[in-house]
């Protein structure tokens, strides 16, 4: 064995050439290692990223356990119809806002409905998951699991012979849009395609009653909006995407003969309504003292809302699911012509923006602290107006509730919830 001395400073010059050329096949054989080490580090992180991801899409969307004997029941039992005539609804959406309303007003009426709801954290899950505890004391169940899952969307077939299809499990929010454009695709256009698809070739075919939106009059100013105004000009990819959904469930009326009936609803509102709209994230700012941001239009003109109670919307949505004529195919064919109807769901009042800060103002008897701005350009429309004459027509509808009394309901509501009144009482 050399010494150290010896390996520091070898005595003969081609020992000298030995050793550096030993030393510089150990550096090489080092720096090789440490290149494979590093390529291995990084694949393994790749891998290990990549699964992560597959295993966060895959729970965001895929999460739920279903299946089971007692999970079946649990479908049956929210299933069944306890009235003469009655519907047997699969309402989508069920833990949000618009859905939880619709399910208790079927289930209370004595109509089957089973709920169906992915729980994303778009808003606070906790709300959705108060809801469905709100739903379960009513004996309504919801399966948690996503639109797209069409193994899930087959099975709940199986289990239950749906008349009707309440279609209201979307991506919402007309500026989100912006953040997370992927999510509206997923949601609203991908989504909706796999519960068609499920639809279409169940036998019997359901009715399919599904929520648009007033987004897509979008840059429409004829006023009020009718259905039959122009709607080829989304502002935002929010309602691009329901403006999208209007052509495919054309489609499948056109091919497959299922009924179909669409509601553009118009800035709906109430209690456990959603934190992400305006109303709702005015009253927490108000409360908490933060400031609140208003946005104006052009010319500093108003922004206005035909905002509609969310119980009004109910009757529209009851009314739509009575009076859906039926599917016509069966075995994924079409044996006939089936209906195609398109409703606007508003209130026919709008009401500026700076408005609806003061009555909340009123019923919260606190100052908002406002900034007004300038609406930036985030897929916002100045105003949105329902002419519903086709609405109460076929359906009945008729909005009874103006909104400073839809508020104060709200308000109430909101306080009673979050338990923390600050003291104030309200009128
Ligand atoms: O009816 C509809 O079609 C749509 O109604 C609402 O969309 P939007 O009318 O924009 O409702 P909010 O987000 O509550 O906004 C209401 C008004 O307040 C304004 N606003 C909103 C947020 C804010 O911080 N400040 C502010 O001035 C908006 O510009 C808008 O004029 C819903 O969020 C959509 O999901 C729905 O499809």
């Amino acid at each position: 064995m050399p010494s150290l001395e010896e390996e520091l400073f070898p005595s003969t010059p081609g020992k000298v050439k030995i050793e550096r050329a030993r030393q510089l096949h150990r550096c090489f054989a080092s720096t090789s290692t440490m290149f494979l080490w590093a390529l291995f580090l990084i694949a393994l992180t790749a891998s290990y990223l990549s699964f992560q991801s597959f295993v966060d899409s895959g729970s965001r969307y895929f999460s739920a356990s279903w299946g089971g004997i007692h999970w079946e029941k649990q479908v049956r039992n929210s299933a069944q119809i306890h009235r003469s005539g009655g519907l047997s609804v699969l309402v989508t959406g069920a833990a949000g806002f618009v859905g939880t309303h619709v399910s208790l007003a079927l289930k209370k009426r004595g109509d089957g409905v089973v709920g169906l709801d992915n729980f994303n954290n778009y808003y606070d899950p906790s709300l959705k998951k108060a809801r469905r505890a709100l739903l379960k004391s009513h004996n309504v169940f919801i399966v948690e699991g996503d639109i797209n899952d069409a193994r899930l969307l087959a099975k709940l077939f199986d289990v239950v012979a749906f008349t009707h299809v309440m279609h209201l499990a979307a991506q919402a929010g007309v500026r989100y849009a912006m953040e997370n454009p992927q999510s509206y695709v997923h949601s609203n256009i991908a989504g909706l395609v796999t519960l068609l698809e499920t639809s279409k070739s169940a036998d019997p075919q359901p009715a399919f009653v599904w929520a648009s939106s007033s987004s897509v009059y979008g840059l429409n100013d004829k006023t009020p909006f009718s259905e039959s105004d122009r709607t080829d000009q989304p502002a935002s990819l929010y309602a691009a995407t329901k403006k999208a959904g209007e052509e495919i469930t054309h489609t499948y009326n056109h091919i497959y003969g299922l009924s179909i009936t669409g509601l553009r609803f118009f800035t709906v509102y109430g209690p456990w309504g959603r934190p992400d709209m305006a109303y709702f994230s005015f009253t927490r700012n108000i409360l908490q003292r933060k400031p609140i941001t208003v946005y104006r239009g052009k010319n500093r003109v108003d922004l206005a809302r035909d905002f509609t109670y969310i119980d009004d919307i109910v009757k529209g949505c009851v009314g739509s699911l009575d009076t859906a004529g039926k599917s016509t195919g069966s075995g994924g064919k079409k044996r006939g012509p089936a209906p195609y109807r398109i409703f606007n769901l508003g209130n026919t009042s709008p009401v500026t923006v700076p408005t609806l800060v003061s009555i909340l103002e009123k019923h919260l008897k606190m100052k908002a602290k406002k900034n007004v701005v300038d609406m930036p350009g985030n897929g916002d429309v100045p105003f949105t107006h329902a002419n519903i004459s086709s609405a109460r027509r076929e359906l009945g509808y008729k909005p009874t509730t103006d909104l400073q009394t839809g508020l104060k309901k709200f308000v109430r509501w909101y306080l009673s919830y979050y338990g923390y009144n600050h003291g104030r009482t309200v009128n």
